[in-house]
């Protein structure tokens, strides 16, 4: 083989308590890449925001994971992913290339190998190698990473929505609107409902799964980063979602729904934003599989 192309798709990180720890793979949008060899590494974008995604392999996620894994390469990343949005953008790359890299140089390892190796691209973005992106990217489905562990669980049949604000919310940033610390009460809640969560894929019940979105730490602490959060997602429960969460770092804002709730439930949470005079793009999908050969 002298070039592969992959499809490596847009993810949700944390879902409300999972922070750092669970994330959603989507089925749509996603990246394109190309990975070939080449006498030294070097990385051409084209696409969605391809202005602020840097060419310098030590800057890019997808350069860092190449260099982790020896490799000269010329990668080509047709984006189609909204940088900084909070759906995953620099984590499909990195997830892509080491994807693409194994399978070029038939290295050999699994998916749940390759996760911790991805996630060290995150550090060109987020500033750490988070991998609860690179992994649902990877391995589709829920996926639960823990100290470069990596497992994933089918979900039941559900709907996605994203309303991406007209708004830049950087990981770092969000990072920032963080505690170190928090109170042990509301450590306990956060647990209960990651495990709620975890338990609801487990039993393929999307209304355990929608209950368990909403939790104590990063709705708290990075919903005032989002203007009109409350309203948006009083507007998605009301039109019958299961739950809502932040996505990743935000500012994007999923509902999972059942599926023929999808278009009025986008509708409504658009609406919401818009009376705050803030114009959004939206898309419906559903649950993702994980990075695959085109
Ligand atoms: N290969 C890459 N693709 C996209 N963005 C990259 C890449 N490498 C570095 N970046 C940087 O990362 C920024 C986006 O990363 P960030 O983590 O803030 O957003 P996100 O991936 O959409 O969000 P989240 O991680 O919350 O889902 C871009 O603005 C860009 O500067
Ligand atoms: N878990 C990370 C993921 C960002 O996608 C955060 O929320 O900061």
């Amino acid at each position: 083989m002298d070039r592969i192309r992959v499809k490596a798709s847009a993810t949700s990180a944390n879902l409300g308590a999972g922070f750092d720890v669970l994330g959603l793979a989507l089925d749509e949008p996603y990246d394109v890449i190309e990975v070939e060899p080449a006498d030294r590494l070097a990385i051409k974008v084209i696409g969605v925001g391809s202005e602020s995604i840097p060419l310098d392999p030590e800057r890019n996620t997808a350069g860092l994971v190449a260099k982790e894994m020896g490799r000269d390469v010329l990668i080509t990343i047709y984006s189609g992913i909204r940088p900084a949005s909070g759906l995953g953008s620099s984590a499909a790359p990195a997830a892509g290339v080491a994807f693409a890299i194994n399978e070029l140089f038939s290295l050999g390892y699994t998916r749940e190998e390759l996760v911790p190796i991805a996630a060290r691209g995150e550090v060109a973005a987020a500033g750490v190698a988070h991998a609860d992106n690179v992994g649902p990217c990877l391995l589709g489905g829920l996926t639960i990473v823990c100290g470069g562990q990596a497992e994933s669980l089918e979900m039941p049949e559900v709907g996605v929505v994203a309303i991406m604000p007209d708004v830049k919310v950087s990981t770092r940033v969000a990072r920032e609107a963080l505690p170190a610390c928090i109170p042990l009460r509301e450590m306990v809640q956060n647990v209960g409902k990651a495990c709620m969560l975890v338990a609801g894929a487990a039993k393929k019940d999307p209304y355990l799964i929608g209950r368990s979105l909403a939790d104590s730490f990063n709705e708290k602490y990075r919903s005032p980063l989002i203007k009109g959060y409350e309203g948006v997602k009083a507007g998605a429960m009301r039109e019958g979602a299961y739950g809502v969460a932040i996505s990743g770092s935000g500012p994007t804002m999923i509902a999972l729904c059942p599926r023929d709730r999808a278009k009025a439930i986008e509708k409504a949470m658009r609406d919401e934003f818009l009376s705050y005079g803030i114009s959004c793009e939206s898309f419906v999908t559903r649950v993702g599989r994980g990075v695959k050969i085109i």
